[in-house]
């Protein structure tokens, strides 16, 4: 594949340039859970890299990322196969990872400071840079966590381990092996690992530069160092006056190695990559299950809906972190995820199902009835009555009502992003770019008044059941 994609690349160039430069806009079918974030980042090109890249973040979706593949077309020439993921945030190969860890990771740190559980994995195919992203993460966080800018007084205490399979070894105890045991809770309990409490940055920086040196490597095709094993920092940040802990997880998940990168080992590295790979497939059913059952807490339907399945006891990370996946579990957990990606055209295969790993992740709740902008705009309101609205109400000469696609409902409508809304007005031939931008702040601050007054309601709503509670 490798030879096809070499011989075609000015033949890919030509088919890139005659794409529309404006794709058509993804619409999502609903909102992102607040617990949960999905992003991805696409590392650089390397500078001895001799494909081209192949996956292209798009400048008007920011949470829209397209890869376009070059395929053999039987009957003659190569031809393009487009295809596009959303999460809920592209970083491109020029953002680094201060910048990424300023925007999805820093507010992890308060969170796990004030008695949540906060977990950021690094997912993605061997060579794809979640070691570099997690390692200098791990740097980031010991410098917030140390700079004396949180509330409060609190004991540190740190581990990393390594997981292998179902092995599970003590990074900062020179990789002495630790035993997952289960107690009469449930919960898996490490037996032999050492915790250590943390006072400084400098001495937090050192343990993890020493956990970095024990971890197990090995070669492959996509790198010379290949982290074949789950890397889990654990940071506990107790409260004394409370007695409760905060966690703090960083966790770098082993390659997603394919089968055919390791065609050249033997049948033992075969079998890790089965495993690997059998534990991410089990650490996405866990994922999913928990953000589909926040989901249905928030929205209230918990009651009557089926709640899901979390089967975090088929490997050892998920039984690992059963706190992070605990759908009754009485402390609230945010997970963020970066699935990381090589842009090379060579690795576009493992780049989709990366993708289509963190589309899965991304779980999106259906548009609540209760969130309509305004009581004058309802929510099922058909496409002849969300056209005359819009005519009515974008201004003199009007924003043509053709932005609304067809079979198009209120809700809908109103749940778009600006970036699309933006870009459908660019679209639209005969709209005025100002009244365009007029009309698109108009719907921004009916969505701001009805949340406003969403809040309000729902503060009325609480105090009245504090008056309940604490009435005689
Ligand atoms: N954003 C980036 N900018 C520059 N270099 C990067 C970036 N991401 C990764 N690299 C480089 O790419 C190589 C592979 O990265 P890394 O070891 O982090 O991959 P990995 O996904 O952890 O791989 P594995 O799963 O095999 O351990 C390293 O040399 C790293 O320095």
């Amino acid at each position: 594949m490798e030879r096809f994609y070499l011989d075609n690349i000015a033949k890919y160039r030509s088919l890139l340039g005659a794409l529309d430069p404006v794709p058509k806009p993804r619409i999502s079918s609903g909102i992102a859970g607040s617990n949960m974030l999905v992003s991805a980042r696409i590392k650089p090109l390397s500078t001895d890299e001799d494909f081209p890249s192949a996956i292209f973040p798009r400048s008007m979706q920011h949470n829209v990322v397209d890869i376009h593949d070059l395929y053999n077309h039987p009957k003659g020439l190569p031809i393009l196969k487009s295809f596009d993921y959303q999460v809920d945030r592209i970083f491109g190969p020029e953002t680094t990872t201060d910048e990424i860890f300023k925007e999805i990771v820093t507010d992890l740190v308060p969170f796990a400071w004030n008695g949540g559980i906060g977990t950021l994995f690094a997912y993605g195919q061997t060579g794809s840079g979640k070691t570099f992203t997690i390692s200098r993460i791990e740097q980031l966080v010991a410098e917030t966590l140390m700079a004396g800018n949180l509330d409060g007084d609190r004991d540190i205490y740190m581990t990393i381990i390594d997981l292998a399979g179902n092995s599970a070894f003590d990074l900062l105890n020179e990789r002495q092996p630790i035993s997952l045991l289960e107690d009469s809770f449930g919960v898996t309990q490490m037996m032999g690992i050492t915790e250590h409490q943390i006072h400084d940055k400098e001495e937090m920086s050192d343990l993890i530069e020493r956990a970095t040196s024990f971890r197990r490597t090995a070669p492959t095709l996509r790198n010379d160092s290949s982290s074949r094993s789950h890397a889990i920092c654990r940071i506990r940040i107790t409260n004394k006056a409370t007695e409760s802990d905060g966690l703090l997880y960083l966790i770098d998940l082993a390659g997603s190695e394919a089968a055919r990168d390791v065609a050249a080992h033997g049948a033992d590295r075969m079998r890790e990559t089965r495993e690997i790979n059998n534990s991410l497939s089990v650490l996405k059913d866990c994922i999913r299950g928990k953000a589909e059952a926040d989901a249905l807490s928030s929205s209230g339907r918990k009651a009557r809906a089926k709640t899901p399945h979390i089967p975090f006891r088929r490997s050892a990370l998920t039984k690992v972190l059963k706190h992070v996946f605990d759908a009754n579990g009485a402390q609230t957990c945010k997970t963020v995820v970066i699935a990381c990606v090589n842009p090379s055209i060579a690795d576009v295969g493992p780049s989709k199902n990366t993708l289509r790993f963190a589309e899965m992740l991304h779980v999106l709740v259906p548009p609540n009835n209760k969130t309509d902008p305004d009581p004058n705009i309802p929510s099922n309101w058909t496409n002849t009555q969300l056209k005359s609205w819009i005519k009515e109400n974008s201004g003199t000469p009007p924003v043509l009502p053709n932005i609304v696609a067809p079979r198009e409902s209120g809700a809908q409508f109103f749940n778009l992003s600006v970036t699309e809304l933006e870009y459908r007005c660019q679209k639209c031939p005969g709209v005025r770019r100002d009244r365009a931008k007029a009309f698109l702040a108009k719907l921004w601050q009916l969505q701001i008044e009805a949340q406003n007054k969403m809040g309000q309601s729902h503060a009325r709503e609480t105090s009245n059941a504090d008056d309940v509670a604490t009435g005689p």
